[in-house]
């Protein structure tokens, strides 16, 4: 029976900041660090492995996949990138404080842009600073990918497109995959792996760390979810 493993990265210093952070590449803080290593003593206690480890294109996303692999003795496995495992696209929002953007725009729009299934934040314009097509990761990507703002529904289709492409061909064969990734981007996956509705998926938040475990059977139904507290 073939697992996937997600792991939201460890703490940033945005997130201790309290800033929107989505396509920004902000490292992970001391805290987050510590808890990437804490998910990985989780997963070697519950006797899991892995044959092939996916990241997003952001190092706090990157690190978390490293200190895991370190933490399991399995830095040698492939180690494999994709940019659609990156955050959600904040838009214009991105760098802003969140308690800033709530007292300016409201409540209800503020948890609209922060929460909702498919209202994305405000676009940035392409000659916006912060636009992905000044980051150097991204040179080489068609101008049309790149986005300037996106929903979550526009991170979970993304996001599955990678899953089905690069992730269940692996599943079916048997492997055991670990995806280390960001709160939203992990709750758009589970909001289709798990078969969450639009109405519900505003109250469902990915903590920091915590392992997430789906089993498989060769069909690729899922058998058990559970997650590491
Ligand atoms: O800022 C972000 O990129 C994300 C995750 O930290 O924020 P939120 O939890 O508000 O979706």
């Amino acid at each position: 029976m073939a697992k996937l493993v997600l792991v939201r990265h460890g703490k940033s210093e945005w997130n201790k900041q309290n800033r929107f952070t989505g396509w920004v590449d902000v490292d992970l803080a001391p805290e987050g660090i510590e808890e990437a290593k804490k998910a990985g003593q989780k997963l070697k206690s519950a006797g899991l492995s892995f044959d092939i480890c996916f990241s997003s294109y952001l190092k706090r996303a990157i690190k978390t996949g490293i200190i895991i692999l370190e933490e399991l003795d399995l830095l040698w496995i492939d180690h494999l990138k994709d940019w659609r495992f990156n955050e959600r696209h904040y838009g214009a929002l991105t760098g802003l404080n969140k308690d800033e953007v709530k007292a300016e725009v409201g409540e209800e729009k503020f948890l609209l842009y922060r929460r909702s299934y498919d209202v994305p934040p405000p676009p940035l314009s392409e000659d916006d600073k912060r636009h992905p097509r000044f980051d150097p990761k991204y040179k080489n990507f068609p101008i049309e990918l790149l986005p300037n703002t996106e929903s979550l529904k526009d991170n979970q289709i993304r996001a599955m497109a990678a899953f089905h492409e690069r992730v269940a061909p692996l599943l079916v064969e048997g492997k055991d995959v670990l995806i280390t990734a960001h709160g939203n981007t992990i709750r758009g996956m589970v909001k289709e792996l798990d078969g969450i509705s639009d109405e519900d998926i505003p109250k469902f938040e990915i903590a920091t760390g915590i392992p997430r475990i789906y089993e498989f059977d060769e069909a690729l139904h899922i058998k058990k979810v559970y997650n590491l507290d």
